[in-house]
């Protein structure tokens, strides 16, 4: 920083007047100054080469003498030691003044290189010069006005006064400019600079973080980060793994025109743009959950599959002959093979045909079917539908079809009974036919294969036809791999512990295998199949009871043998943490109120409606107008049609399909009712037909009104009856149980009958009116409308609530 030095500093300095500074600068300069301009460089060392050169000394011995004259001034007593000086050119007496200015030229001289040397501060003794400048250059006279300009400043260090006082003061200034300018000058003035940084005690802060900053910056273009991300990503996670602030990137993001906040989620492909704009290498992170981890789910190539054996359920309307025609199938087979050996019921059997086998799920009717189809279990290749010859397609009948149309398995129509005089086995084809299921002799694609389960005929025809539409399916599988089933049935052994009954569907399953089956795992310690039999090993299409597992599965649990337990372990764990969570959180079934959202999200693309009516013609009709309602977005699909009650097997159909239950003049039976209410199903009940047609278009658009609900909130007994005039008659009644309020509706009932409906249209107790009385407190009602209550009438509040589900 430049120091001003003022003309008048100047003159003070050189002790000559400011006159004469102006002088000499305007002498050489030819500019007039003031005294109090302040002087460049320059026009210093004009300044003070004019007076070094108008105060310069022939020789040094004239100086001396002159020194040692003052000195025999002062010490008169030495007059030997002092040496005679030449006589000088100029008078001594300004060559004398010109030494003070001379050095203190020296000082605004700092700012350039040829400045003075700290030891200059210390005070010169006058004999020693002559030994400090033996070479001092000779003295130029001044005698013309030319004046040479110098080559570096020369100093004049033969002072014998000098001012140290004021060296150090500018010393001082110059240190704590300096320490203004650079803060690594740590030591000078504490107090000064402690306070400069108490004044600002953020900007270190924010020097720092700007450091870490431009430290980070460096580093990522030295060396390129890294990042792992993952299909999403949250700003603040991407901010944390590219080093840098979460602002930043949304900074970045905001120049991809993605608006986000610190919080929100973003996709693998924004997150690697933002991370490119950081000159960040991006690696996609997969995250193996233990699943994969433990599971071999891998395609089977085809080179490893082998045909196994088809999966057979056998459904029907009751008194049909189901378990009949699973014992006729079953002990053919056992007397076939396993010399009428017992068997026992494990809920699944093998029987065989030659050298070609077939599993039954030995849980006739298609309850057990349709749960496990409900937990998302694919088990059966092939539903044979038993239909009594005698009796024809019965309700249960067409349900069961339709159970297996919406499973999309095959379907092989036995018609049983053929031995009975009444058979009608045309009868049956021509009703079959109705539900699109034309008979292979007619030309179709449904075989219909004549048995009698009571005398066993037809039994091997049937499994023929089983065997040969297996074939057509091309029922595959791979046994040299880990295996992977379904929980057919399971329960509780007292000795045993948890006993499962389990299809495997692909692989083998050994003894001591690892097992996952749902929620529960364990080790296989005893494997039985079908006959009881002990064995090791069970492949394809094999059901086998086990042992072994640490709790009882559920029928329709998917199992798979594993290769870690300890991972098993924890996997189930996280299962049942999910299980648990989406109980709480309840599926969401598609219902009149989710419907128009659902079709929003995209997630419906089907309507699909179960219709129940007290007569056939209702459920055609309904069936009709409702498909018509199809639009672009959604279909309408009727899944089954019914005439009588909404029954348990509806609402199952319902929860599989994820379908509603429309039902006109008919109501569901207190298990359906039940059950929907638990798998939240949605029922809907209608008198006329235009009511339905109407609601599920508003649905559709989501216009549906919302549907209210009574809530109730207390009664009271009528106790005394107060006739006023103009008023009316007034219940004085004692509130029984929750409280009465003074906007409720009340129900009044007299010896369990209701007799009206009203309104409060006055609430007192005392002569106050009251906005509710609560339980154990007598008070007067009147209504708004009914008048003749009497003593002993039950008066129950209640209120509608508006709600959406
Ligand atoms: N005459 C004759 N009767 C049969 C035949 N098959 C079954 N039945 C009889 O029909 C009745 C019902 O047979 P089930 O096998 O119990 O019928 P289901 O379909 O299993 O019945 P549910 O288990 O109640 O659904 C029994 O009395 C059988 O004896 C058959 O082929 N001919």
């Amino acid at each position: 920083m430049m120091i001003k030095y003022r003309v008048h500093e100047v003159a003070k300095d050189l002790n000559v007047p400011n006159k004469e500074v102006i002088d000499t600068l305007q002498k050489y300069t030819g500019e007039v100054k003031k005294h109090m301009t302040a002087l460049d460089e320059n026009e210093l060392d004009l300044v003070f080469e004019a007076f070094t050169q108008k105060n310069s000394l022939e020789n040094l011995d004239a100086y001396f003498a002159e020194g040692n004259q003052k000195e025999t001034v002062v010490e008169p007593e030495k007059p030997d030691v002092s040496i005679q000086p030449e006589k000088p050119a100029a008078s001594s007496q300004p060559a004398k003044e010109a030494q003070k200015p001379a050095r203190k030229a020296v000082k605004p001289g700092k700012i350039t290189p040829v400045g003075p040397k700290p030891q200059q501060k210390t005070p010169v003794p006058s004999k020693p010069v002559q030994n400090t400048q033996p070479k001092k250059p000779q003295p130029v006279h001044n005698t013309d006005n030319s004046i040479r300009r110098p080559m570096g400043r020369i100093v004049d260090t033969r002072a014998s006064h000098v001012e140290l006082d004021k060296y150090n003061e500018k010393y001082d200034r110059l240190a704590s400019e300096k320490i203004n300018t650079n803060n690594t000058v740590q030591k000078q003035k504490l107090t000064q600079r402690s306070s400069q940084y108490r004044n600002k005690p953020r900007n270190s802060r924010k020097e720092t973080e700007a450091e870490r900053l431009r430290r980070i910056a460096m580093e990522r273009k030295a060396k390129p980060i890294t990042v792992q991300i993952p299909e999403e990503i949250t700003v603040g996670e991407l901010a944390m793994r590219l080093k840098a602030t979460a602002a930043e990137v949304i900074k970045k993001l905001m120049g991809l025109g993605v608006f986000a906040t610190v919080n929100d989620v973003i996709d693998f492909d924004t997150a690697s743009l933002v991370a490119m704009e950081f000159h960040a290498k991006v690696e996609k992170e997969v995250v193996v959950t233990i699943e994969e981890q433990i599971i071999d789910d891998s395609e089977d190539e085809d080179d490893n599959l082998v045909p196994r054996a088809p999966v057979v359920v056998v459904m029907g309307h009751v008194d049909h002959g189901k378990t009949s025609l699973l014992d006729a199938i079953r002990h053919a087979n056992v007397t076939a093979t396993e010399a009428g050996g017992i068997t026992q019921h494990i809920g699944a059997y093998q029987v065989k045909l030659g050298d070609r086998e077939v599993t039954f799920l030995d849980t006739p009717g298609h309850a057990a079917f349709t749960t496990m189809r409900a937990r998302g279990a694919q088990v059966t290749d092939i539903a044979v539908l038993v239909v009594a010859a005698d009796d024809g397609i019965m309700p249960q009948t067409v349900e069961a079809i339709h159970h297996a149309k919406a499973a999309s398995v095959s379907i092989i129509v036995a018609i049983n009974k053929m031995d009975k005089p009444g058979a009608n086995p045309q009868h049956v084809m021509e009703q079959l036919t109705e539900y699109d299921l034309v008979p292979e002799e007619w030309g179709g694609d449904t075989p219909c294969i004549p048995v009698s389960a009571l005398k066993k005929t037809g039994i091997k025809d049937l499994l023929e036809m089983i065997i040969l539409v297996a074939d057509m399916k091309e029922l595959k599988a791979n046994p040299d791999r880990a295996a992977k089933g379904t929980v057919i049935e399971a329960r509780l052994d007292k000795g045993r512990g948890p006993i499962a009954t389990m299809l495997v569907q692909n692989g083998t399953l050994h003894t001591g295998d690892i097992l996952v089956a749902g929620t529960t795992v364990g080790r296989v310690r005893a494997m039985t199949d079908a006959n009881g039999k002990k064995i090791d090993s069970a492949g394809p299409s094999v059901p086998v009871e086990i042992t072994g597992l640490d709790d009882v599965p559920t029928g329709g649990d998917i199992f798979n043998a594993v290769s870690d337990e300890r991972l098993a372990r924890e996997l189930v764990e996280q299962r049942r943490n999910a299980l648990k969570e989406e109980r709480f959180n309840a599926r969401t079934k598609v219902t009149l109120d989710n419907l128009f959202d659902q079709m929003k999200q995209g997630d419906m693309k089907e309507l699909q409606i179960i219709v129940k009516a007290d007569v056939q013609g209702s459920v055609e009709a309904v069936r009709q107008s409702l498909e018509k309602l199809s639009n672009d977005e959604v279909r309408v699909n009727v899944i089954h049609g019914g005439v009588g009650a909404i029954s348990e097997s509806d609402v199952m159909l319902a929860t599989a399909s994820n379908a509603i239950i429309v039902g006109f003049n008919v109501r569901p039976d207190p298990v359906a009712e039940e059950n929907a209410k638990r798998d939240g199903v949605d029922v809907r009940l209608y008198r006329i037909i235009y009511d339905c047609i109407d609601e599920i278009e508003s649905a559709m658009k989501g216009m549906l009104a919302p549907k209210y609900r009574e809530v109730a909130l207390g009664k009271a007994e009528c106790r005394e009856i107060y006739k006023i005039s103009n008023v009316g008659t007034i219940a004085g009644c004692h509130v029984t149980t929750g409280k009465i309020t003074r906007t409720a509706e009340v129900r009044v009932v007299r010896d369990g009958i209701v007799i009206t409906e009203d309104k409060i249209a006055s609430l007192r107790r005392f002569k106050d009116d009251v906005k509710e009385v609560a339980e154990g407190y007598d008070c007067g009602i009147g209504l708004e409308k009914f008048n003749d209550i009497k003593q002993g009438d039950i008066l129950e509040a209640f209120m509608m609530e508006a709600y959406r589900e």
